[in-house]
């Protein structure tokens, strides 16, 4: 039984759900939600053919199995022996390494979530890696981004300015317990055709240093990795080449070695014919529940993930729930085991010269993919080539513009590469509000005060005003 607050309604509703059944609901902007678990267990038994949950939770125990096989196997105990192998093979004793796969609004997101929640819940101190290589969404940091996160607690739900669990913050006093800690660079772009070769290398990239994290880490190597994919990887009005090229740079990098396709059965028919051979391929459904998101809505999120950046997020609780404050602290709520964060940040804005910053451009502002190009013509700026950008010359395109703060280069001159800043991750990002080019100087917002002298960012197509 569950006991249901909304905002605006002062008086709790509950409900009873049979077993199987699923509670679904959807929210208007700023309107929150507080549910209560009254009586029964929230695990369930899973008997209904109407929810996606039982495919789920029989994914979750074979993925299970393969992580205590992992996990065994590096320990070189004999639990090796006793612990079913998941789809028969039994020499096999790698982790999951999961990349998931569907069209537009499957649900893919919301897989993800689920099955490294289940994962993290296990009480194995598990800890798989969240690989986000969606541009378009943002997952723990902002849209634009691709991230890696190491997950040793449920990721938050309660917000969708970070469905994929919030990030730690610049606020001075506080870091909340489960905030994570990601990798992070910056593609700069919403959608994936926009630079797809920036995009594979960034993801190389990611992967690289996932492995570099988890080499003398068996527990974390055993617990896996999941990767959710933008739909563009997916969708039929995507060029084969381009799918296919970024599948595989996933593939390669994250070492898959289980293809999940959310409810497409041509796609899972291709993926079996492309991978089927060396690794398990497995169609799983749709939920009923997903609801299709259109444009205007992300790009509210887009905005709200901008602003909860630079200002903090507000959780208010519905009225009427006074029980949810046991345990809150002045920053945060714990409920049902999740952290809502409750911040309210402070950004500065500052006047810096132009000469402060380097700023760069990745190719060309609009370039045709090399693929489109003709046959036997070359380019002379490649699609990953550094460009300086200009704050004094007008069209810049910095107005108002998000630019991602990079780590410092190599302090050794001699380790230096022509491409280096595509592999410098993020570790913060700014806004330019305003430019005044007689007087060479600008205003930008950041996170929080500090010299941003001698610091490289990178331009790319996203845009923000309060
Ligand atoms: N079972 C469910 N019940 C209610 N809402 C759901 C359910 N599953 C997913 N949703 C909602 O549907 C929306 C789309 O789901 P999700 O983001 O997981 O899809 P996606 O395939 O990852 O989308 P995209 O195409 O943007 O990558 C989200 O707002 C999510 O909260």
């Amino acid at each position: 039984m569950f006991a249901e607050m909304a905002e605006e309604r002062a008086t709790p509703r509950e409900w009873i759900l049979n077993a199987g059944y699923e509670y679904r609901f959807e929210l208007d902007p700023g309107a929150s939600l507080a549910i209560k678990h009254v009586t029964g267990q929230a695990s369930t038994e899973y008997i209904s053919e109407e929810t996606a949950m039982p495919a789920y939770a029989n994914l979750h125990l074979a993925l299970e199995a393969m992580r205590v096989r992992a996990l065994s196997h590096a320990q070189g105990s004999d639990e090796l022996e006793r612990t079913p192998p998941y789809d028969g093979d039994s020499e096999s004793a790698e982790p999951p390494r999961i990349l998931i796969l569907g069209p537009p609004n499957s649900g893919k997101t919301s897989v993800a979530k689920i099955l490294i929640n289940y994962a993290v819940r296990a009480g194995q101190d598990w800890c798989p890696f969240l690989i986000n290589v969606d541009p378009s969404e943002g997952g723990p940091m902002l849209p634009g981004t691709v991230s890696a996160s190491p997950i040793s607690a449920p990721l938050q739900t309660s917000t969708p300015a970070h469905t994929l669990g919030s990030s730690s913050t610049s606020a001075p006093t506080h870091v909340s317990s489960n905030s994570l800690l990601p990798l992070v660079y910056w593609y700069g772009h919403e959608g994936t055709k926009r630079n797809g070769l920036l995009l594979d290398r960034l993801i190389r990239n990611l992967g690289e240093n996932v492995w570099d994290r988890l080499e003398d880490d068996p527990q974390g190597r055993a617990s896996g990795v999941i990767v959710d994919t933008p739909a563009s990887l997916s969708a039929s009005g995507t060029s084969g080449d381009h799918r296919q090229a970024l599948i595989k740079a996933c593939v390669d990098a994250f070492r898959v070695n289980v293809i999940l396709v959310v409810g497409h059965e041509k796609l899972n028919v291709e993926m079996q014919r492309t991978y089927g051979s060396r690794m398990t391929v497995v169609k799983i459904p749709k939920s009923g529940g997903v609801v299709e998101l259109d444009a205007l809505y992300r790009s509210r999120i887009h905005k709200y993930q901008m602003h909860s950046y630079f200002y903090g997020e507000r959780f208010s609780v519905p009225p009427g729930m006074p029980s949810l404050n046991t345990g809150s602290t002045n920053t945060g709520y714990i409920i049902g085991g999740e952290q809502n964060t409750d911040l309210a940040l402070s950004p500065s804005s500052t006047i810096i010269s132009f000469s402060d910053l380097t700023i760069y451009r990745i190719g060309e502002e609009t370039m045709a993919p090399t693929s489109a190009l003709p046959i036997g013509a070359t380019r002379v700026v490649s699609e990953m080539q550094p460009l300086l950008v200009d704050p004094a010359q007008p069209g810049s395109g910095l107005y108002n513009a998000v630019l991602a703060l990079l780590a410092p280069p190599n302090p050794d001159e001699s380790e230096r590469y022509d491409e280096e800043i595509l592999d410098l991750h993020v570790v913060g990002f700014i806004v330019v509000t305003a430019i005044d080019i007689p007087n060479k100087r600008m205003t930008v917002l950041a996170p929080s005060q500090g010299s941003l002298a001698g610091r490289i960012v990178i331009l790319g197509s996203f845009e923000w005003q309060e």
